[in-house]
């Protein structure tokens, strides 16, 4: 069984990495799903406590609870989907890596997803937001909550890396190669002439 776990700052790119994963059947698992399922079952609106419980969570059943919750979710989804790779988004730190790890072994995968602070901000500025300075500051503490959290370090045990830095539709095709998704389906025919999958390797 493959299992793709994404790690990347906010606004990198990992939700579309992810939903190119779920345009092509393979099922994606996200972390933050616990925690949001977590917040209902103690009565609480995830939109409101989401961040305390993530924490409380740690505090209760060790760092790696996030991701002793999901690795059962990941084998269910394969199951239920008859699915032999699975996406997992959400990865924050080294212990859940390790987890993950130990868990799939070699069929665990770490993919981070990088994109310098100015483009992240433009584009989740595009996502809805206004881009005003009180966003950039938003997103440097964001940024350095993660940063705080293990995700740069986790970040520096990647197993491959995207770089998102070119359009959108790169991107994409980056996503699928390292997913191992072929390129003909849904895809007009003729585009795969006009352009070398696979970025024009030999
Ligand atoms: N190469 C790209 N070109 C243009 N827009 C992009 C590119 N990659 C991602 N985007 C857009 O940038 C926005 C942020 O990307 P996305 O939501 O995937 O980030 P994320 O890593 O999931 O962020 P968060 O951690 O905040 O959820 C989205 O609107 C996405 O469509």
């Amino acid at each position: 069984m493959n299992v793709i776990g994404t790690v990347g700052l906010p606004g990198s790119g990992k939700g579309e990495a992810a939903s190119v994963a779920e345009a092509a059947g393979v099922p994606v698992v996200v972390m933050g799903d616990v925690i949001r399922e977590e917040c209902r079952e103690r009565g609480l609106d995830p939109a409101e406590h989401h961040g305390r419980i993530a924490g409380v969570l740690r505090e209760e059943e060790g760092d790696d609870a996030i991701a002793a919750r999901t690795i059962p979710r990941i084998r269910e989804a394969a199951e239920e989907r008859d699915a032999d790779t699975v996406l997992v988004d959400g990865l924050r730190s080294t212990v859940e890596l390790e987890r993950f790890r130990e868990a799939f072994g070699d069929g665990f995968t770490l993919v981070a997803v990088h994109a310098p602070f100015e483009l992240r901000a433009e584009r989740l500025g595009e996502r809805g937001r206004d881009d005003s300075d009180s966003d950039l500051e938003a997103l440097r503490e964001r940024d350095e909550r993660e940063i705080d959290l293990g995700l740069g370090e986790t970040l520096e045990h990647a197993d491959v890396e995207i770089d998102n830095t070119g359009t959108l539709d790169a991107f994409r095709e980056r996503v699928r190669e390292v997913l191992g998704i072929e390129d003909d389906e849904g895809d007009d025919p003729a585009d795969s002439d006009a352009e070398p999958a696979g970025g024009g390797r030999p």
